[in-house]
């Protein structure tokens, strides 16, 4: 089978075409395994659609389903206007949390995400106020003076207990830095694109940010945020990093 590797923001993933939906969970696992696989933190198929380009199906490096990534619904619409499943510098798809619209500018690529769903704003956790916030998918979101230190056990605990992918956050000298423990990866990632998104709303909430906000994940990787005429925007590069034969 061939496979397309591509990397936004450090978020890794696989994808490739199928003609039918299916349960690749366990292909997700057997792909996305850092030794014996590929390695990738997700697994996208693209799938033929009636009304839209495309709809996907997205599974987390261990085999769970997803309804939404953000930095995946970059990737995967550069991967579908590449492969003329998508025309016109413009991705339009079905994902598992609603329509996606992605604007594709050479490697830049731009996506318009589904409306949020603020679900509580007063969860206390380990002496601080979190947010849970569904961009997509749910995560739980804390705002810090720095965001040098992230306790992983802690992020563990939370994950479990809110069944939602854990962001720390911090707005220095105009933008905005984030740190994820995603859900189904059960580790910190490089990038959480749903996760920027939900802690730019938080910030954008309380007053903290602009409508427009350079947004900088564990990689180092600069992207943005925006709100713009009622929808929250999210943009940055992606690197499509090879296409092989896999033999799994
Ligand atoms: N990395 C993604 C989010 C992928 C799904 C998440 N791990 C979950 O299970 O909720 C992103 O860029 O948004």
């Amino acid at each position: 089978m061939t496979v397309t590797k591509y990397s936004a923001s450090g978020n890794d993933f696989v994808m490739f075409v199928a003609q039918k939906k299916a349960d690749r969970s366990e292909l997700a696992k057997k792909l996305c395994h850092r030794q014996n696989g590929v390695g990738a933190d997700g697994l996208v198929v693209v799938l033929p659609h009636p009304e839209y380009d495309f709809e996907w199906e997205f599974y987390n490096a261990d085999g769970s389903v997803a309804d939404m990534c953000g930095n995946a619904s970059r990737a995967v619409a550069h991967f579908a206007l590449e492969k003329g499943i998508a025309k016109d510098n413009k991705a339009e798809f079905l994902t598992g949390a609603g329509v996606i619209r992605a604007t594709i500018n050479g490697l830049y690529v731009v996506s318009d995400m589904v409306p949020p769903d603020i679900i509580s704003q007063e969860i206390e956790e380990y002496g601080e106020n979190w947010w849970l916030i569904n961009s997509g998918v749910p995560h739980l979101v804390a705002v810090r003076d720095n965001i040098d230190k992230f306790n992983i056990e802690e992020a563990r605990v939370l994950r479990h207990k809110y069944n939602a992918n854990i962001d720390i956050c911090t707005v220095k000298d105009d933008a905005l830095y984030v740190r994820t423990y995603e859900r189904g990866v059960e580790d910190e990632t490089l990038a959480c694109g749903t996760g920027m998104v939900a802690c730019f709303i938080r910030c954008h909430k309380e007053g903290k940010v602009s409508d427009k906000m350079k947004v900088y994940p564990t990689s180092g990787e600069e992207l943005y945020v925006s709100y713009e005429e009622g929808v929250y925007r999210f943009g940055g590069k992606v690197t499509k990093t090879f296409v092989a034969e896999t033999l799994i």
